[in-house]
């Protein structure tokens, strides 16, 4: 039934998998895996890191909470803990996804990294050829394919003259874990994300002395405005005015509370923050008290990199900075297109072609999540819907299945009670 070529045959395991194998074993493959349990489907899950939400296991510094309430990150059919904070810390959501794997049994394959994935329209069905931490390979041939390695698969680390001659350390934000080792220090934070302004509030607490570069614009929105979170408010007015107006009141209202963020050198976008987020996915910073050591000159905020040369780091405007490290906060980007092998339904930049809301399923029974740029809320919205739209294709197949069967058992009854007239009939003869 199947296409091997004998090379292919001898060098790998070939495992059939009786439902659809999902790659990725963070919040969004885990939603996908729940929901499915819920329709008595089953899966594969293959993770490449050796635990679940390998992201925020590995990936984040210690002072991580979640930035937006808590209603708006669970993940489906599965409340956080009512005596969870309103923005749970990074040790809480660890422990809501581990109690989240084991509510609904999920066991992901880990170590097994996937290197390639490609539909074979001769037995119509997906094989998906992974790499254990020990070198072995396994084929997984399988009907439904699920996408699910998320947004920040691989970390965007920028090419900038003379960075290699810099000397000093360099590391990205996602191996930063806290300011400790950079006490006295002069380190530049390279962008001013969410991951920049946090880490330079970091480093900052532990007495280091940050530069953060913000080569462009940036949207910077209290977390809370009158006691409410922002998001909320946001999501409130949204049901109820059009996403200009909406945009306009967040900025008339973060005036008022944050001031005019473009004296320290942040420049805002000339599109309102929900605009932006919707049309280029780039998420407003919510700050949580970054902006507090701007102004009072804790951080200072730099404009773009010429270049870096040993121990100093010259800027656009010509300045000149001493720097002991660097922290890259540029952010991450998709791996998709390093492993799937197709292209109507997946861009170049690893991101679903289709626009938000259609952007979870492609032909032949690809499916995608998490990959909505509307964070944990986003992958949960998706992970119902394939889970649907794959139980009932499931519940089809299997009540044609229980058809066949009950046919096959009608045969089988007919040809007994032939047989055993026919015995009858010679016996009495
Ligand atoms: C620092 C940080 C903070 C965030 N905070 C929030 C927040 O507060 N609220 C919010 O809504 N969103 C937040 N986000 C957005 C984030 O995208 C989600 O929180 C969430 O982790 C997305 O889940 P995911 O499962 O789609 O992707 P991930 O969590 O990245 O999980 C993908 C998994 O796929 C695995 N994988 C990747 N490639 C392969 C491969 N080839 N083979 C096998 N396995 C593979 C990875 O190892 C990983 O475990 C944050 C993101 C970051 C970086
Ligand atoms: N607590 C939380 O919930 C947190 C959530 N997050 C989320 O994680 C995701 C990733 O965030 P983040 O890691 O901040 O990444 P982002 O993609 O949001 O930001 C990257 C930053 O790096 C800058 N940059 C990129 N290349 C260069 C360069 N060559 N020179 C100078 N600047 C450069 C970008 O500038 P430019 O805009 O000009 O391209 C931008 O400021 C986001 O969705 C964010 O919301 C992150 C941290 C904490
Ligand atoms: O933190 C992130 O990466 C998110 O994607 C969360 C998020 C989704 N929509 C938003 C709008 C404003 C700020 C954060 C988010």
């Amino acid at each position: 039934m199947f296409s091997f070529s004998d090379n292919d045959f001898f060098a790998r395991r070939c495992v059939w998998v009786n439902g659809p194998v999902i790659v990725g074993a963070g919040p969004s493959g885990l939603a996908v895996s729940a929901c499915l349990k819920e329709q008595g489907v089953p899966c594969v899950i293959l993770e490449r890191a050796d635990c679940i939400a390998s992201l925020w296991q590995k990936k984040t510094y210690d002072r991580l909470k979640l930035h937006l309430p808590k209603q708006f990150c669970q993940l489906p059919k599965f409340p956080f803990p009512e005596h969870y904070p309103e923005y749970p810390t990074k040790k809480q959501f660890i422990e809501y996804l581990e109690s989240y794997a084991n509510h609904f049994d999920i066991k992901p394959q880990f170590n097994e990294c996937v290197q390639s994935a490609k539909y074979d329209e001769a037995c119509r069905l997906w094989r998906v050829k992974t790499v254990s931490a020990n070198g072995s390979e396994v084929e997984y041939i399988c009907q439904w394919l699920v996408v699910a390695t998320g947004e920040n698969a691989e970390r965007v680390v920028p090419e900038i003259d003379g960075l290699k001659e810099f000397g000093g350390e360099v590391l990205h934000a996602c191996e930063y874990k806290s300011g400790e080792k950079f006490k006295g220090k002069k380190v530049l934070v390279v962008g001013c994300g969410n991951s920049g302004m946090e880490v330079s509030l970091d480093l900052c607490n532990h007495d280091a002395q940050p530069s953060m570069v913000c080569r462009s614009s940036v949207h910077v929105l209290p977390r809370e405005i009158f006691r409410k979170s922002t998001f909320e408010l946001a999501m409130l007015l949204m049901a109820w005015l059009p996403l200009w107006l909406v945009d306009k009141i967040l900025l008339i209202l973060t005036w008022f509370i944050l001031g005019n963020i473009g004296s320290y050198g942040l420049k805002r976008p000339s599109v309102g923050p929900l605009t932006l987020k919707n049309t280029q996915g780039k998420t407003p910073v919510l700050d949580i008290g970054a902006l507090e050591k701007i102004r009072s000159g804790k951080v200072k905020v730099v404009p773009g990199i010429k270049k870096f040369n040993c121990g100093t780091v010259e800027l656009v405007n010509g300045e000149k900075l001493e720097v002991d490290s660097v922290v890259l906060a540029t952010g991450y980007c998709s791996n998709v297109p390093y492993w799937l092998q197709e292209s109507e339904f997946f861009s170049k930049n690893g991101y679903p072609k289709a626009q938000f809301p259609n952007n979870w399923k492609g032909k032949s029974g690809l499916y995608a999540v998490g990959f909505t740029k509307r964070g944990l809320a986003g992958a949960s919205a998706d992970a119902i819907r394939i889970a649907t739209d794959i139980g009932k294709v499931h519940k089809e197949d299997l009540k044609q299945k229980k058809q066949k069967l009950l046919a096959f058992r009608k045969l089988e009854f007919r040809q007994m009670e032939r047989r055993v007239y026919k015995e009858k009939s010679h016996g009495l003869s």
